[in-house]
């Protein structure tokens, strides 16, 4: 479960405060499939990289499993991340010249030595993201549909409590999109993985049990699939 509370962020540029979050309260429950919308600049890959220990606040706390990454010095924060969270991005951030396993297992040798269980996680997932065939392949001779199934296996290696996804269709057209999505719903569905997706794109945030929509550094609202709106609000978001 992931706690949100009172989060601001601000930046400093130069001789400028800009304030990024300002007072951010969310709590995200175990196995829930939330997506993040917003204009651009409203702060959504802010709170992301927040949720994920990439940076700290300027006030406020998050607490994942009643951890607050806070609390955590650097290295502490860096095991937590490597450990419990697992991260997806709009480019992929493959290693290029690694093969699929190769990719996949890369946060294990992170952690220290493959183990034979960890072999076969690998080729569950393998399967799983439907990339059977493919494990000796180079990264950099995938379509990018398969390369972001590469990088959601990877993100999932290590069993994370949460996948944090920034604009993970995002360099995909339509049909590739909505396969990488139906991928991340059956991981949601079938292992009960809690994931939080950023998007820009009301289809993709479909996707999600909950929608929260991002304007200015603040939450605007919050719809949830059975919310008694929900299909009412979700057409007009598309007319
Ligand atoms: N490291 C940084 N230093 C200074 N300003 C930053 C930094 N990171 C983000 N910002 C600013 O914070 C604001 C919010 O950025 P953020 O990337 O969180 O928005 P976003 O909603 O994810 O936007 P987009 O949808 O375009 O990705 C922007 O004005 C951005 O310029």
């Amino acid at each position: 479960m992931i706690r949100v509370n009172h989060l601001t962020k601000e930046y400093i540029q130069g001789q400028e405060k800009i304030q990024v979050l300002k007072g951010v309260n969310v709590q995200i429950n175990e196995g829930e499939f939330v997506a993040i919308m917003g204009p651009s600049g409203s702060g959504k890959s802010t709170l992301l990289q927040l949720m994920g220990g990439l940076d700290l606040p300027t006030s406020g706390d998050i607490q994942i499993n009643q951890q607050p990454l806070h609390e955590m010095n650097e290295k502490k924060r860096t095991i937590f991340r490597r450990r419990h969270l697992g991260f997806v991005f709009q480019n992929y951030q493959l290693l290029p010249t690694l093969t699929v396993e190769e990719n996949i297992a890369f946060p294990i040798h992170a952690d220290g030595k493959i183990k034979k269980k960890h072999q076969q996680s690998i080729t569950n997932l393998i399967s799983e993201v439907g990339l059977k065939g493919f494990e000796k392949k180079r990264a950099n001779l995938l379509s990018g549909g398969q390369q972001q199934r590469v990088a959601i296996a990877r993100a999932l290696v290590n069993h994370p409590s949460v996948l944090l996804a920034d604009e993970p269709t995002g360099n995909l057209d339509r049909t590739i999109a909505e396969d990488i999505l139906r991928l991340l719903l059956t991981f949601n569905r079938k292992h009960n993985q809690t994931i939080v997706m950023v998007t820009h794109d009301i289809f993709a945030a479909g996707f999600a049990d909950r929608i929260i929509l991002f304007r200015d550094g603040v939450i605007e609202k919050v719809i949830a699939r059975k919310d008694e709106d929900y299909a009412k609000y979700m057409a007009n978001f598309m007319a």
